[in-house]
């Protein structure tokens, strides 16, 4: 496993310095990595190399180089359960990779076949809450790339801010607003390595319009039309849920849903040149007025529920559309 340092304030280590690992990547489990911990001084820049090599570990253990890279959003693991032929990893077995911390995300890796495609699902991703910055939450996308992904599929429970939006509705994503880019946060942020991607990166066209519209079919052939939307997901910081004074701002600003995580995952996806699909499933409905009704308070218990309730249809939708794309007819 090539060791990384990336302490050097500039240029990406590109070479397999065997320097061994001294970087703080450390996931403090099975793979021997005595690191110290993480500092915020640090370039949380995962290198080319180190990249390629947890790849390598994952399509040799699969057997397999999957076409389609799933996230599984908070409470939605089953969409890696009803992967066939899975092979599991555990996220503490991989070398170099972060463990899950919050609940509803198991921190597995499941590659396998869904639907006569390949693919890999995260069931379990990494939030910037988490205490990870964005370019370690967002680390498995490059991952999925080098293991031959070219379509991602992320999913992420979020609060409706659009008053039509109801709990348990899904929101097909078009666009994003990333307040945490606002704030001057990115996962590309530091050097640049141009054999993922661009320097500046145009994110016009980030969601793929074909696959949002044969979500929309897929979603009538379901009878759930009246509970799709196709809106605009804002992913905040967290681990905290927003004020009325924040969710107002927000919907001023042409957000439907609110979540913490989805848009760094996106970002990096996009500037490697994968194809993106994104969903949000509405867990709660975000109070945009004040009242003292505490059963009116988001909690992540509620989150929970809501997915496990609203889970079939999920999987249902996913498994869907990955039909329609290994049929080439998405
Ligand atoms: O991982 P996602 O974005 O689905 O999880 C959401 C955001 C927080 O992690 C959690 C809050 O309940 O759910
Ligand atoms: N930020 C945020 N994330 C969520 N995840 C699920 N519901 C919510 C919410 O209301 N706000």
């Amino acid at each position: 496993m090539t060791g990384y340092n990336n302490s050097n304030g500039g240029e990406v280590n590109t070479a397999s310095n065997g320097n061994g690992h001294s970087n703080g990547h450390s996931n403090g489990h099975s793979n021997g990595n005595k690191s110290a911990d993480y500092t915020a001084q640090e370039n949380p820049t995962y290198p080319y190399e180190v990249i390629q090599e947890i790849a390598d570990f994952i399509t040799k253990g699969a057997g397999v180089r999957p076409k389609i890279g799933i996230i599984c959003g908070s409470g939605l693991g089953s969409l890696a359960d009803i992967i066939q032929d899975a092979r599991i990893f555990e996220y503490e077995k991989i070398p170099n990779f972060p463990v899950s911390t919050v609940e509803g995300h198991a921190g597995k890796l499941v590659v396998g076949t869904l639907e006569g495609a390949t693919v890999m699902a995260m069931q379990g991703r990494f939030h910037f809450y988490e205490g990870y910055p964005l370019a370690k939450c967002s680390m498995p996308v490059r991952v999925m790339k080098l293991c031959g992904v070219e379509y991602l599929f992320a999913t992420n429970a979020a609060g409706g801010i659009n008053p039509r939006y109801g709990v348990g509705d899904i929101m097909l994503m078009h666009d994003h607003v990333n307040m945490l880019g606002f704030a001057g946060n990115s996962p590309l942020q530091g050097p640049n390595d141009p054999r993922f991607g661009p320097r500046f990166p145009a994110l016009t066209n980030s969601y793929n319009k074909d696959l949002i519209n044969k979500a929309i079919e897929i979603g009538k052939a379901m009878g759930i039309e009246s509970n799709i939307h196709v809106g605009v997901y804002s992913c905040l910081g967290g681990p905290n849920y927003e004020t009325i004074a924040e969710l107002k701002a927000l919907r001023m600003m042409g957000v439907d849903a609110v979540g913490m995580s989805t848009v760094h995952e996106v970002i990096t996806a996009r500037h490697c040149d994968m194809k993106v699909f994104a969903f949000s499933l509405i867990t709660n409905k975000c109070a945009t007025e004040y009242n003292d009704k505490k059963d009116e308070e988001p909690s992540h218990d509620e989150v929970m529920a809501v997915a496990k309730m609203r889970q079939k249809d999920c999987c249902e939708l996913v498994s869907r559309l990955i039909r329609e794309l290994a049929m080439g007819s998405a």
